[in-house]
């Protein structure tokens, strides 16, 4: 059965980048998503808001939802100071599969922990199995219909403080309205918009900011 296009991206890394190079990794995937197939990695547009809220909250303990191949792991990763990780969470074996091996190509899996399985499964498991306090940090990127429900949950598990951030993918395209709603209309989250442009396209989209107050 022929390769599915997630494995044509591995291996395009592992034959083109550096190994032990995130940034290398980062511009290999941008270079063939833009150039031969396009795929939904937050990309090197949205990348940038992406860097510069890591950067200013410099987390110890973040969270995101939809590994898929990797980028954002490897992207959020490099810029985590000693001591730090990122738990990603991943239900689709195949994309864990691939995003463990790019994770590991880039050299920054000391720094990751890839947790496989429904968000709703994991995110109560945090606390108890995977022994995490709060989050400093969540990058919101999975199905876009499970944005609300899991930032419920997080809140429900105890698991956010005052000042943790959610950054939220894809606002405009393909849009999460649910989650917009909710988010923008709760009095427990202090809102922003980032507008953007969609991975690798130009199309319009834009990324939100919810710092919980707690
Ligand atoms: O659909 C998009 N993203 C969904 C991402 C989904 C990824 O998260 C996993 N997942 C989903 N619910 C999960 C629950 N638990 C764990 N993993 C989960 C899926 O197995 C996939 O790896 C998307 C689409 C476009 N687009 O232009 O069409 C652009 C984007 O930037 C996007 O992010
Ligand atoms: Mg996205």
């Amino acid at each position: 059965m022929n390769q599915s296009k997630e494995r044509r991206i591995l291996n395009f890394v592992l034959q083109n980048a550096v190994r032990g190079d995130p940034c290398s990794v980062m511009e290999t995937i941008d270079k063939y998503c833009s150039e031969k197939e396009w795929a939904m990695n937050v990309g090197d547009v949205k990348g940038v808001i992406l860097d510069k809220t890591v950067e200013e909250i410099n987390p110890k303990v973040a969270l995101e939802l939809g590994t898929y191949c990797g980028y954002s792991a490897v992207r959020i990763a490099r810029l985590l100071k000693a001591g730090a990780c990122l738990l990603t969470v991943e239900f689709n074996p195949e994309f864990a599969a691939i995003a463990k091996q790019m994770i590991e190509f880039a050299g920054v899996q000391d720094k990751v922990k890839l947790l496989e399985g429904p968000s709703e499964v994991i995110i109560p498991q945090l606390k108890k199995k995977y022994e995490v306090d709060t989050l400093d940090f969540v990058f919101v990127d999975h199905w876009k219909d499970r944005y609300a429900p899991d930032t419920i949950l997080l809140q429900e598990c105890s698991l956010l403080r005052k000042g943790s951030v959610l950054l939220a993918d894809n606002i405009i395209f393909p849009g999460a309205p649910e989650f917009v709603k909710y988010i923008r209309n709760n009095p427990r989250f202090q809102c922003s918009t980032y507008p953007s442009y969609l991975e690798y396209m130009k199309v319009q989209d834009a990324m939100e900011k919810a710092v919980f107050l707690g």
